[in-house]
């Protein structure tokens, strides 16, 4: 039976819980669970096999795309394997525009005319995500939408994403990956039982325990 996308992710330990010291999320937030998307880049099996399933989402649901837009960073490796994969171009979105150089925020674009997807690695708050495809919006490319490796299925993102008319896709997805720790114990009982308590309210479960 192959090893899905989830089950990788817990094998290589890119998932990783720290209750006690929880993770600053870039959006600020903080979170006992971390998922590190950038450590599939070492195992050239499991990026290639997220890479076929990010290049299979682009096909079912965005299949006029012609260009692969990576977020930065993490999104960036992906986004080139994709790319390869589809064959298409691809140009990176850097999170603002660079202050020397040329400026550009768009790294790699050359036709304007292009329909773009956009390839991130993770959606937290989708804050990312929506940076990005509002960065190709205003430089005038069309964007059908966001494939990402991962979801943690937040109403936040939901609704900012949806907010801005930003349809998206992930390869899996938190509710996907508590079900296959539960059933490989590769996240022990009580991991899972805390992990359930902060799916409950994630934006104040930070705020909730410091105050303990
Ligand atoms: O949905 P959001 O709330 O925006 O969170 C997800 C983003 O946060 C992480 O990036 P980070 O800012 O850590 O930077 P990096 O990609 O450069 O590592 C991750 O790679 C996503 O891009
Ligand atoms: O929101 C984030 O910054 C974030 C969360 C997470 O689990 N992994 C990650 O790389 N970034």
């Amino acid at each position: 039976m192959k090893t899905t996308t989830s089950q990788h992710l817990l094998n290589i330990e890119a998932v990783t819980l720290s209750p006690e010291n929880p993770y600053t999320w870039s959006s600020g937030m903080k979170s006992p669970i971390y998922c590190d998307n950038r450590l599939i880049i070492a195992y050239p099996e499991i990026r290639k096999q997220v890479a076929g399933e990010l290049s299979a989402l682009i096909e079912k649901h965005y299949p006029e795309a012609d260009l692969i837009a990576g977020t930065a960073t993490a999104g960036i490796p992906h986004a080139a394997f994709v790319a390869d994969q589809m064959e298409l171009p691809m140009c990176y979105v850097r999170s603002s525009a660079k202050a020397h150089g040329k400026t550009n925020q768009i790294e790699g674009l050359t036709d304007k005319s292009k329909k773009a997807v956009v390839v991130e690695d993770l959606i937290s708050t989708g804050k990312s995500s929506i940076q990005s495809v509002l960065a190709l919006r205003e430089a005038g490319i069309e964007v059908l939408g966001v494939v990402a490796i991962f979801s943690y299925g937040l109403k936040k993102a939901d609704v900012a994403l949806g907010e801005l008319d930003i349809s998206f896709q992930t390869v899996t997805n938190f509710s996907t990956l508590i079900e296959e720790a539960q059933e490989s114990g590769k996240i022990s009982e009580q991991g899972l039982s805390l992990l359930k308590e902060w799916q409950q309210d994630p934006e104040h479960w930070g705020a909730a325990s410091f105050s303990k």
